[in-house]
């Protein structure tokens, strides 16, 4: 057996699929192996399977546009996010893998008198649940970002912004890269190319899962798959309050630094930042239809180039480099699903949408303690799937972002 030093020296091992295990996780993105990783770490249940259909991280994980914050509105998703946020600022030394958490500030900018209203009141909710934010005027927008356009004449005036200090951009990669090794070295197998066709069920409680490469053991099943959530619900037999939408993304040839932060307008209705590479890292909203291409299409990116040089006139000139898509499951409060389900043994993490990459930490911490307990932590309990029967939401459409 490899020595524990040793262990952390090699990436993962490509295991055999057993024939049981205590946990199954079925989708190995960054919320599907952090959930691992934390079962196996913190609460000693390292049986554990994570099976994903593709290549770790090659979901959303690995097509977002790395945003992390934990500025939203109402104080269950605050408690979430800021979780997160926590769990964010200790990662790397955490995995022993650099994630890159670069916490270099998310500017939300307002146009009209209502986005003002609409910021200030987020951030005096935000200040009451300790979560860092300011609200700035025009000016200090323009000091933050010298490069933006906040003068008068501009089609949509920059009024100001809501600041999160704490907010920045992480390496998407090297968060599933290190969650699956930090998973792998405590045991856990991940299953690559694996993917669950069906589900067994017997007397309203699981015992397993069907594969393409044969059936798989387990009295839980944490389901993890984001934009396939539907069709997997379905073979559970139930249905989800989820859509699924293209999200695309795109970004520019290598420039010289010139962003040092991240700047987001829901009513110009675009979003950038600028990797570490020099790239900048472009987004918008959802096709307006459900679907699951993961690719681009040139009036989604025609509408967010605009939008990108509404704000950023300096940019009319830089060419793109690459685009694509992912298939974001959306909710129609824009919050996740983090829940029991009429399955006994079979639980659901989606519903995430545009947002979730933010939340990978907290959501696998939370979603990991739930799966130990056979209860769902506190922090999850508010956005159980049967909170679209009882009429709970929590609207996060404000604070969603661009996207929704
Ligand atoms: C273009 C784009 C930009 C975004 N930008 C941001 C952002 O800036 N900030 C932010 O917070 N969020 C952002 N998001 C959202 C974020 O990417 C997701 O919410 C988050 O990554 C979801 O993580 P996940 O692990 O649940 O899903 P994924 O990483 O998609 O993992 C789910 C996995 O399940 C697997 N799977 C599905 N079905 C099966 C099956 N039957 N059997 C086995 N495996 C299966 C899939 O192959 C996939 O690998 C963005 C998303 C996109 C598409
Ligand atoms: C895709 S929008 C990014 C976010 O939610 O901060």
């Amino acid at each position: 057996a490899l020595s524990h030093h040793e262990n952390w020296q090699r990436q993962w091992r490509n295991p055999t699929p057993k024939k049981q295990y205590d946990v199954i996780i079925v989708g190995g993105g960054g919320h599907g192996l952090a959930t691992a990783y934390y079962l196996a770490k913190e609460f000693g249940i390292k049986n554990v399977a994570v099976i994903e259909k593709g290549w770790l991280g090659g979901g959303n994980t690995a097509r977002n546009t790395t945003i992390v914050r934990s500025n939203y509105l109402w104080d269950e998703s605050a408690a979430l996010y800021e979780h997160s946020m926590k769990l964010w600022e200790g990662l790397s030394q955490d995995l022993n893998y650099n994630v890159m958490f670069s916490q270099r500030g998310v500017l939300n900018v307002g146009h009209t008198l209502q986005d003002m209203r609409d910021i200030q009141r987020r951030v005096n909710a935000n200040r009451l649940n300790g979560i860092d934010g300011e609200v700035l005027d025009a000016k200090g927008v323009q000091e933050l970002v010298p490069i933006m356009d906040c003068s008068k004449n501009a089609r949509y005036p920059v009024m100001g912004a809501s600041w999160q200090p704490r907010a920045g951009v992480a390496r998407h990669d090297a968060v599933a890269w290190g969650y699956a090794r930090g998973a792998d070295a405590h045991g856990v197998d991940i299953l690559q190319q694996t993917e669950v066709t069906g589900f067994k069920i017997r007397d309203g409680q699981i015992y397993g899962v069907h594969t393409n490469r044969g059936d798989i053991e387990a009295k839980t099943v944490g389901c993890v798959a984001a934009g396939n959530s539907s069709v997997l619900a379905k073979m559970g037999g139930f249905k989800l309050p989820l859509e699924s939408h293209p999200l695309q993304a795109l970004v520019s040839e290598p420039i010289k630094p010139i962003l040092d932060t991240v700047v987001m307008s829901n009513h110009v209705h675009g979003y950038i930042s600028q990797s570490d590479k020099g790239d900048l890292v472009i987004g918008a909203g959802i096709d307006g239809y459900n679907g699951y291409g993961q690719r681009g299409s040139y009036p989604t990116v025609e509408h967010t180039l605009q939008a990108i040089v509404e704000m950023f006139p300096i940019f009319s000139r830089v060419r793109m480099n690459r685009q694509w898509g992912g298939i974001v499951d959306t909710c129609p409060d824009a919050c996740p699903i983090m829940s029991k389900t009429p399955v006994k043994g079979l639980y659901f993490n989606c519903g995430w949408g545009t947002g979730g990459f933010k939340a990978t930490p907290g959501s696998g911490h939370v979603f990991a303690a739930s799966l130990a307990k056979g209860e769902m932590h506190p922090i999850a309990e508010p956005f159980s799937m049967f909170r679209f029967h009882s009429g709970a939401l929590i609207d996060e459409h404000g604070a969603a972002g661009v996207a929704h």
